[in-house]
């Protein structure tokens, strides 16, 4: 199977976030949200830290329930996967990280060390395999996560601020990453400060402030025509609250 073979063609369904907002004992931490993100587009979700970034992708991963509104895919649900910022790695070693993923999913046995192998091989592991993944280094440590979520051929592949702890070559390795899960046909939702990274990533940009969805569009429109002060503020590089 070539690795690069692109997922179903059947298209992914859309996610709608409606009113979607999370309060933690009665203090609202994410204000009600209204988002839909279609098609097998690359969405950055950008903000100041505390802006409810990492919450928004939880929500509409299913790791947490809202508190009003609810978060509905208008369709079939798509497999999933997320990636975290500090990825959670079993105390074993990088082969067996996949290996044991794959008989999670019901792989055959028989199939599991090709797979995992031509995986560690696509995210520049192969020679690491034996290493227990809690040793690797972060950038490692987070195309390890990647080459797991690969094998999962999720639909839709949320990433949580997965290059904010990297150097710029390890951020590099990401972000190719995350272009060959897109051009698999995956829909990423991916979590970022980095400006930079939004223009050479991004189909279209998430402005997050103080709990708020501020502005959603596409990355040229945000970039050239901003609509709202916070997002012409963010991309002066000023602060906004
Ligand atoms: N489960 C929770 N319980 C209580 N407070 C929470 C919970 N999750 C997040 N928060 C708070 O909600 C706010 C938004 O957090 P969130 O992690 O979504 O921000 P963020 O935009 O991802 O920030 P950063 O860029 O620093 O990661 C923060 O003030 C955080 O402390």
């Amino acid at each position: 199977m070539n690795e690069l073979t692109r997922l179903d063609a059947t298209p992914i369904s859309p996610l709608a976030l409606e009113g979607v907002g999370f309060s933690h004992r009665g203090q609202p931490l994410l204000h009600p949200v209204d988002l839909r993100l279609t098609g097998c587009h690359c969405t950055l979700v950008m903000g100041p830290n505390g802006a409810g970034k990492s919450l928004l992708m939880r929500l509409a991963h299913g790791l947490l329930a809202p508190t009003t509104g609810r978060v509905r895919w208008e369709g079939r649900p798509p497999r999933q996967a997320m990636v975290f910022q500090r990825p959670v790695l079993l105390r074993r070693s990088a082969l067996a990280n996949l290996t044991y993923a794959l008989a999670i999913a019901g792989t055959p046995r028989r199939q599991r060390k090709p797979l995992a192998r031509e995986a560690l091989a696509r995210f520049g592991l192969a020679a690491l395999e034996a290493r227990p993944a809690r040793v690797l280094s972060g950038g490692e440590q987070q195309r390890l996560a990647l080459a797991r979520a690969w094998l999962a051929r999720p639909e839709v592949l949320f990433l949580d601020e997965p290059t904010s702890a990297l150097d710029p070559a390890a951020i590099k390795a990401v972000e190719d990453a995350v272009r060959d899960f897109h051009r698999r046909g995956t829909r990423i939702v991916m979590t970022s400060h980095d400006l930079n990274q939004a223009r050479r990533l991004a189909d279209d940009i998430v402005l997050m402030a103080d709990g708020r969805l501020i502005e959603h569009g596409p990355s040229e429109t945000f970039f050239t025509a901003p609509a709202s002060p916070e997002a012409r503020a963010f991309i002066r590089g000023e602060l906004i609250w």
